[in-house]
């Protein structure tokens, strides 16, 4: 188990990474979330030992202060993998092994136990400069976890790579992390990886961990503005509830919360256009994937909504709203 204490590690007179806590349990996937710049690579960075921190790190109750980086038993990915470029993808998969002392058929054996993991049967006599970049990023991968590290650190592992390949590779990536049963921090700034990944995820603000839970549990109840803006919400509206049921004016949502007034964000998709009690005025009208995003006038605000990619209404038309509740977040 990985404990972080109290960590902070300042540059200069800028603190990035602020008192921060942290515990990962053996086995567990935790995704640190956060905006570019809140301090999540520093943290990384820092429990890997390529950071002087104050504060404490330790592994099993044992104080890693003091224990270099190859010491400390930690496997690292970075965005753009750092592959050996003069070395074949068998090599680059082996590099630990060999620091390791591991005699030479049990480096084969595991090399390939590795590329069959990651998905690259039969390419280790490959040059690493003809692969992908999403083959490259299997390959820091497989490098990364061939020595069984009792910890594996992922910075931004697939930032790097094209949308489409992304997401493919996150859902092999998060299988993969299962499989082996391997513990792992992994920092992205893209929630829908961290939520892909992650058996739980904290979120971090300005050097601060502001909230931490279950990947469902962030979604659902980010614990405040900021949090839940971060997280795809563009609309925030105060709503009274009574006996389970939140009654806005976009109609009437169950929700579990106290009576009183609920303070609720909606993302895009949280409104569609077609029958609903709102009426608005369509403005801007622009064409996603599988959806259409509408900024709609209604009274005297703007919102966000979604559209089919069929039924999209054009800028100054006349539409209505219906409430989502998939698209609701109830903030604080
Ligand atoms: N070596 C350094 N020297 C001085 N300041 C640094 C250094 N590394 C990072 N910082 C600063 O510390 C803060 C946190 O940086 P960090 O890279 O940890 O953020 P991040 O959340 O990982 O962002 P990104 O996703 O953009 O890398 C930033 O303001 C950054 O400018």
């Amino acid at each position: 188990m990985l404990q972080i204490t109290d960590l902070t590690v300042r540059y200069g007179r800028q603190t990035a990474v602020d008192a921060v806590d942290l515990r990962i349990a053996d086995g567990e996937v935790l995704a640190l979330l956060g905006p570019s710049g809140c301090g999540k690579s520093t943290l990384l960075r820092a429990v890997a030992g390529l950071e002087p921190a104050d504060g404490a790190i330790s592994w099993d109750g044992a104080d890693l202060s003091g224990v270099p980086v190859h010491r400390r038993g930690f496997g690292l990915v970075f965005q753009d993998g750092q592959l050996f470029p003069h070395r074949n993808v068998a090599d680059n998969v082996a590099f630990g092994l060999r620091m390791a002392g591991a005699a030479r058929p049990e480096r084969d054996r595991r090399v390939d136990e590795l590329l069959d993991l990651v998905g690259l049967s039969g390419f280790g006599a490959r040059r690493v400069t003809e692969l992908s970049g999403g083959e490259q990023q299997r390959v820091a991968l497989a490098r990364a976890l061939a020595p069984r590290p009792r910890l594996l650190l992922l910075d931004e592992p697939l930032s790097a790579l094209d949308r489409s390949l992304r997401e493919h590779l996150a859902i092999d990536l998060s299988r993969l992390l299962r499989d082996s049963k391997t513990t792992a921090l992994v920092v992205t700034h893209d929630h829908d990886e961290a939520f892909t990944l992650a058996d739980r995820v904290a979120v971090m603000r300005s050097g601060r961990i502001v909230q931490t839970g279950n990947p469902d549990q962030v979604w659902r109840h980010p614990t405040d503005e900021d949090t839940a803006r971060f997280l795809g919400c563009s609309t925030f509206i105060d709503a009274p509830a009574k006996d389970g049921v939140v009654q806005t004016d976009f109609g009437p949502i169950a929700l579990n919360v106290p009576d009183g007034t609920t303070h609720l964000g909606l993302r895009p998709s949280a409104l569609r256009v077609g029958p609903g009690p709102i009426s608005g005025l369509a403005q801007a009208v622009v064409h996603r994937r599988d959806h259409v995003r509408v900024t709609v006038k209604t009274g005297d605000q703007e919102v966000d909504a979604v559209a089919g990619v069929t039924t999209a209404p054009s800028p100054g038309e006349q539409i209505h709203l219906e409430l989502d509740p998939d698209g609701v977040a109830v903030v604080g």
